[in-house]
């Protein structure tokens, strides 16, 4: 079971949705037992500045920065060449921005990684966001079909434009995993323990449940951090995971 208990650690991301390096670093030092990798989202990244992917990446864990890049492909590759001397792990960008948008992505965050002798970070294409459910999706987003046919459509692109992997529901799991293969990267949140509530996320799975459709890393945030006593609910968390490894 200890085997088990390290395999769902390395695949465990904490969303780090606080507003200051000393919220995030503390959070990190407590849930660094149970969680692999830590994610700096948009919150923390614009209230700490770039220097708290530095800070955390001190606590010894791994850095997932989720800025979810969107425009032209010259100024993301900009963005993109920035971000990759932070020294990040994972970095993304939308699929929907096509395929010049994210070979150029990538490109510069490859050969920015090598300029620096640093580790080339993961470069991942955001999907359809799990907050989005099939109403919003035709009615408001005025897009047609079925969000799964989008889903496997934007990894299918990201898969050829040679990026990483993708954001995705757990839902969409297990046709990203028959349509890219077993190498692809699945980022899934939306995670819901049955005990937590789902608030504004809407295709959502148990840790369990995505750890059985396949997902390679899965994405919580409210259900440990949003608790009085967040190293319990990594605890709970990583042992529903390690059940069905
Ligand atoms: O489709 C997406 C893409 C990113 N996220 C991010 O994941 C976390 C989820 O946090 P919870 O508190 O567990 O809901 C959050 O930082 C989002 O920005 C996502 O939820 N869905």
């Amino acid at each position: 079971m200890e085997n088990k208990i390290q395999r769902a650690r390395e695949k465990l991301i904490v969303a780090l949705d606080v507003a200051s390096t000393e919220e995030a670093v503390a959070l990190t030092r407590q849930l660094a037992p149970y969680a692999g990798v830590f994610k700096v989202g948009m919150q923390l990244f614009y209230s700490a500045g770039p220097e708290v992917v530095r800070h955390i990446k001190e606590q010894g864990v791994k850095v997932f920065l989720d800025l979810k890049l969107h425009d032209i492909p010259n100024t993301v590759a900009q963005a993109a060449k920035a971000l990759a001397g932070l020294g990040a792990d994972i970095i993304n960008v939308h699929a929907a921005g096509g395929t010049a948008m994210l070979q150029a992505a990538a490109q510069a965050v490859r050969e920015r990684a090598a300029t620096l002798g640093l580790p080339a970070p993961l470069v991942i294409a955001v999907t359809v966001l799990t907050s989005i459910d099939q109403r919003t999706f035709n009615q408001e987003m005025g897009l047609t079909g079925e969000i799964e046919d989008r889903v496997k459509a934007w990894a299918l692109l990201t898969r050829d434009a040679g990026l990483d992997g993708v954001v995705a529901s757990p839902r969409e799991t297990s046709v990203i995993r028959q349509v890219c293969g077993e190498e692809f990267a699945i980022i899934t949140p939306g995670i819901r323990p049955a005990w937590s509530v789902s608030g504004d996320q809407k295709r959502i799975m148990t840790p369990a449940q995505a750890i059985s459709a396949g997902s390679t890393y899965l994405v919580v945030g409210r259900p440990i951090t949003g608790t009085d006593n967040p190293a319990v609910a990594a605890q709970k968390i990583l042992q529903e995971m390690a059940e069905v490894l």
